[in-house]
C-alpha cells in the first residue's frame, strides 16, 4: 500500500499525542518526525512511536561529508524506523557512505534497514531560484532527474521530489525506485511556502509512490476528516 505520510511538524512530544489521540486506530498510521520534533523529542520519542503501531519516516536530510553521514545512519539504522533522507546533491561518495551506515545499523538491530531516500530539488524550491540562488544552469526538471539517477547509481531506494517529476524519475530510473512527494496540497488550500505542489489525486495520476502531508491536515479544523479525504482521493484512482 503506498503511504500517505502525516508530517509531524510540532514542537513537542504533548502536541503530538493531542493531535494523535483524535485518530481512531494508529497501528499503521505513517508518519514522518522532521527536525523540528526530533530535536527536541529524540530518539526514545521515535522509538515510542514505534512501540505504538506507528510507521515512522524519520526526515533529517543528512548532509556532511562521507564519514561523518555514514556514523550518523548506522545510527538512525538502529531505530526501526522506516525510511530517512539524505541530500542527493551530498555526492555518489556520501549516497554510498550513507547506504553502508544503514547496513550496518540495522544488521546489528536484526532488522529490516530503512528505505534510503535522496532529496533531488526541495519542493519549496522553484524554477526560478534554482537558477538565480543556486546558479544551476539546468530546467528544475534536468536537475531533479540528474539528482535522482545519481541517488539510483548510488544504493538509493527511492527519491523526494515534486510529484510533476515523478515519471521523469521513473523513466531515469526504474519503475521501482520510489518516488516520495511533499508538496501536496488541497484545491482551497492558501499559497505558502511550497511552490511546485499538487493534489492528492493529482500525485496518484502522476505516478506518486507515496506522499507527505503537513500543515493541510495538522493546521484542518478537523484532521481526521482531513486525512479521511485525502485517503479516499488517494486510493479512488
Ligand atoms: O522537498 C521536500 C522535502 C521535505 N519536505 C517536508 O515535507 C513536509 C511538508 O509539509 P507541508 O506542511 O505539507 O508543507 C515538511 O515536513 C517538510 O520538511 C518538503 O516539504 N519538501
Amino acid at each position: 500500500m503506498r503511504p500517505i505520510f502525516i508530517a509531524l511538524d510540532f514542537k513537542n512530544r504533548t502536541e503530538v499525542w493531542n493531535f494523535l489521540a483524535e485518530f481512531p486506530e494508529l497501528d499503521g498510521l505513517a508518519v514522518k518526525v522532521g527536525m523540528e520534533l526530533f530535536y527536541m523529542e529524540g530518539p526514545d520519542f521515535v522509538r515510542e512511536l514505534i512501540a505504538r503501531g506507528l510507521r515512522v519516516f524519520l526526515d533529517l536530510k543528512l548532509y556532511d561529508i562521507p564519514h561523518t553521514v555514514e556514523q550518523a545512519m548506522s545510527q538512525l539504522g538502529r531505530l526501526g524506523v522506516s525510511y530517512v533522507t539524505v541530500h542527493g546533491s551530498g555526492g555518489a561518495e556520501m549516497l554510498q557512505a550513507a547506504k553502508r551506515g544503514l547496513v550496518k545499523g540495522s544488521q546489528e538491530l536484526g532488522v529490516v534497514g530503512p528505505k534510503l531516500l535522496a532529496i533531488t530539488q526541495l519542493t519549496s524550491m522553484s524554477e526560478h531560484q534554482l537558477k538565480s540562488e543556486q546558479l544551476v544552469n539546468a530546467t528544475m526538471a534536468e536537475s531533479v532527474v540528474h539528482l535522482a539517477r545519481l541517488a539510483y547509481e548510488n544504493g538509493a531506494d527511492g527519491v523526494i521530489a515534486a510529484a510533476v517529476e515523478d515519471e521523469l524519475i521513473h523513466q531515469a530510473t526504474s519503475s521501482a525506485f520510489l518516488t516520495i512527494n511533499p508538496g501536496i496540497r488541497l484545491e482551497n488550500d492558501a499559497q505558502d511556502d511550497q511552490k511546485r505542489v499538487v493534489t492528492p489525486s493529482q500525485a496518484v495520476s502522476l505516478g506518486s509512490d507515496g506522499i507527505v502531508v503537513g500543515r493541510s491536515i495538522t493546521s484542518s479544523t478537523n484532521p481526521v476528516a482531513t486525512y479521511q479525504l485525502i485517503k479516499q482521493e488517494w486510493e479512488r484512482k
